[in-house]
């Protein structure tokens, strides 16, 4: 089951922490993940709640592959 639901032309999730600092931990493994992946998603930390949305900037940012793929790694991240 994802956190991912496809808003206009991009796939956002919210995930929430018990504590900022596993918040930040979480944002640190998307960040390996994105420079691995050479795609990097937009990401707002809000103290435990982390907002991730991703979208293809050279495509006009809408939602590709490249999107669900790593939305799909970002959800393992989690779990
Ligand atoms: C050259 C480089 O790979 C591209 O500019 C990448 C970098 N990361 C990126 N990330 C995202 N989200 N969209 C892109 O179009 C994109 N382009």
């Amino acid at each position: 089951m994802s956190h991912f639901l496809k808003v206009k032309d991009q796939l956002v999730a919210e995930f929430e922490f018990n504590e900022f600092n596993s918040a930040i931990r979480f944002v640190n493994q998307i960040a390996e993940l994105a420079e691995r992946e050479h795609h990097h998603p937009d990401i707002d930390i809000r103290y435990t709640k982390v907002t991730v949305k991703l979208s293809t900037h050279d495509a006009g940012n809408v939602a590709t592959e490249k999107d669900y793929s790593l939305a799909e790694k970002i959800e393992t991240l989690f779990s």
